[in-house]
């Protein structure tokens, strides 16, 4: 049983397909979440969704309780929901700045709370918390960078505090820049931006939500048991990158990537991740991707 804040987050098919779970889908928008939660009945997954807006302490705790009344456990949970807008610090609002660390750092805080407090700390369980890549900082996103490091540092908090009970490991994955239906959420030019620059990191591409889940996956299961406390960058290394001093464009491969994206899972058609609700630039370049996802990619391949 494994609560997943938000809807149709990284593609979730990996999730049934690999470990049987039935996926609790919580968020605001409940039609989201039903349309998302037929599509994985469809692919052979079990599925039920709730309503949660997770910047309310309350909330959480009755999502879990309710849960836990519903199906008798709750052994995952899944910090996927959050977000930020695009502004230079100099321009944000104390009150702009504060709304996104409630969403992301407060909502974080209260989920694993609530999951604590309602199931794990008695009987244990997995938590991965997702949230971006902020080890240089976070130019654009002042507000963001704060909170997720915020959660990146209480997430080895509450690995050391709740590791002894009944063995609760919690860790984070920080997703690089990815191909989902949140690029809906910024405007044409930084879109543009994101699409044009997308090349310059050692993957020469942006992920896929395939590739975020598949990482997800890999440490909610047992196949993880020894890792705690930690942040997995999925990001095909951009954030090893960014602070070099000649510029990252001596340095990556204009004519795009050599690493072949990775979608759906397993090699089932049913269960790739054929669609992305996202701008026409993004849907564009996505489309792309699974060509070299299926064909394969070599020297002239371009993105
Ligand atoms: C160059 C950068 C590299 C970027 C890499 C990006 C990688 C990350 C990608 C993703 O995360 S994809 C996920 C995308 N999804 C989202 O980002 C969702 C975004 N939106 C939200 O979640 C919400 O809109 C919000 C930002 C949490 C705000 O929610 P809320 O409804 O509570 O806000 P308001 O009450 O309207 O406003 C509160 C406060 O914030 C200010 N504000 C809100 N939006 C903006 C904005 N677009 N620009 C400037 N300021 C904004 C607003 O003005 C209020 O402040 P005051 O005016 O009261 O001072
Ligand atoms: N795509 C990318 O390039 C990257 C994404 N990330 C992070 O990965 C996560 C998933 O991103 P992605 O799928 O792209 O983004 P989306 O915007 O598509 O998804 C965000 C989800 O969060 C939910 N959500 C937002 N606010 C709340 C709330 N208050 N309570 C409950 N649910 C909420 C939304 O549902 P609803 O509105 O119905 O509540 C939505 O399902 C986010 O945390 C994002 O910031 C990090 C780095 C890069």
């Amino acid at each position: 049983m494994v609560l997943i804040g938000s809807h149709p987050i990284l593609g979730f098919a990996v999730y049934f397909y690999s470990l049987g779970a039935t996926v609790i889908l919580a968020a605001r928008k409940m039609d989201q979440l039903k349309s998302t939660a037929k599509e994985i009945e469809l692919l052979g997954g079990k599925c039920d969704v709730m309503q949660l807006n997770i910047r309310d302490a309350n909330q959480a705790l009755e999502a879990v309780n309710q849960i836990v009344a519903k199906h008798g456990k709750l052994n995952g949970l899944v910090n996927n929901a959050g977000g930020q807008f695009h502004s230079p610090a100099s321009k944000m609002t104390p009150n702009g700045f504060a709304t996104v660390v409630d969403l992301n750092l407060m909502g974080t805080f209260y989920l694993c709370k609530a999951a604590f407090d309602g199931y794990m700390g008695e009987h244990g369980g997995t938590i991965v918390n997702i949230v971006a890549d902020c080890r240089n900082g976070f130019p654009g996103m002042v507000h963001t960078g704060a909170a997720r490091a915020g959660i990146i540092n209480m997430t080895k908090t509450l690995a050391i505090e709740w590791g002894p009970y009944n063995g609760i490991r919690i860790n984070c994955v920080a997703p690089g820049m990815t191909i989902s239906s949140g690029m809906k959420n910024y405007p044409e030019k930084v879109l543009d931006g994101f699409i044009a620059n997308g090349w310059m990191n050692p993957s020469g591409r942006f992920g896929t939500e395939s590739e975020m889940a598949a990482s997800v996956v890999f440490l909610l299961s047992p196949a993880a048991s020894y890792i705690t406390g930690v942040n997995l960058p999925v990001d095909g290394g951009y954030s090893l990158s960014r602070s070099d001093a000649k510029g990252p464009e001596a340095m990556y491969n204009p004519k795009g990537s050599l690493m072949r994206p990775y979608i759906g899972w397993p090699s089932d058609e049913k269960a790739a991740i054929q669609e992305v609700d996202a701008p026409t630039g993004i849907v564009k370049l996505f489309e792309k991707y699974k060509a070299l996802a299926v064909n394969g990619i070599n020297r002239d391949s371009k993105l």
